[in-house]
């Protein structure tokens, strides 16, 4: 399992945007949506090409169009969603997964309330978006969903990551690769990641 943590200086830059303690909402969700399109730009560096040829106003050319598998980004409600509209700018034609877990204050397992994933997700990469990695619990339940569906090439991109949950990752899923702006010290005693980000799903929201 490979963990790339995106050491861009646009990236870093608005990460620490973000980690602003009164950071606005506006401010947090465009910033989230933002990494999230540059995470997925390095999530898909090594997507195959192949040269085709085409007409153009001087005559054929060749020119590289990706080939093989089709993605399908996989959103996890709420948080998920603050990223969903700077991935598609990267990957405007990806068809769209929804999943809905929500973490449990008390015991931090996660609760899954919703599931619609696409027909053909068999035949895609599925790419995970959500801005926080914290326990590991919420993305090992989303994995076990989509590997139950049939999907079997899943990658990942969070804006923060603990190594809590990493570790959790590698021993559940260890063939999936994840993408992530920072990777932050631990978590709390409540299982925020520290520095972390707060609670992004209210920060997106606008519902704390
Ligand atoms: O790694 P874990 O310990 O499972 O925690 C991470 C999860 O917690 C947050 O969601 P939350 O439960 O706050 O739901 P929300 O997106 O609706 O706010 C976050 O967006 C992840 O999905
Ligand atoms: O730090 C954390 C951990 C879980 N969920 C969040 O939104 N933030
Ligand atoms: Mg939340």
């Amino acid at each position: 399992m490979a963990v790339h943590e995106i050491s861009h200086p646009l990236v870093r830059h608005k990460l620490g945007l973000l980690r602003e303690k009164n950071i606005s909402t506006k401010d947090f969700r465009d910033l989230a949506s933002e990494v999230g399109m540059l995470l997925a730009y390095e999530a898909t560096r090594n997507l195959p090409t192949e040269k085709v040829t085409i007409d153009t106003w001087s005559g054929p050319t060749t020119v590289d169009r990706i080939k093989g598998k089709k993605i399908t980004i996989v959103p996890i409600l709420r948080a998920g969603l603050g990223m969903m509209d700077g991935v598609l700018k990267a990957l405007p034609n990806a068809k769209v997964s929804v999943v809905g877990l929500y973490r449990d204050e008390q015991t931090l397992q996660p609760v899954t309330y919703f599931k619609k994933l696409v027909k053909d997700i068999d035949q895609r990469q599925a790419l995970i978006l959500d801005p926080m990695l914290a326990t590991g619990g919420t993305l090992v339940a989303t994995i076990d969903m989509l590997k139950q569906a049939g999907c079997r090439d899943i990658i990942g991109i969070f804006l923060v990551a603990a190594p809590e949950g990493i570790d959790r990752l590698r021993a559940s899923h260890p063939e999936v690769d994840i993408y992530v702006a920072a990777v932050d010290e631990r978590l709390n005693a409540d299982g925020y990641i520290l520095p972390g980000l707060g609670d992004a799903g209210d920060k997106i929201f606008g519902t704390k």
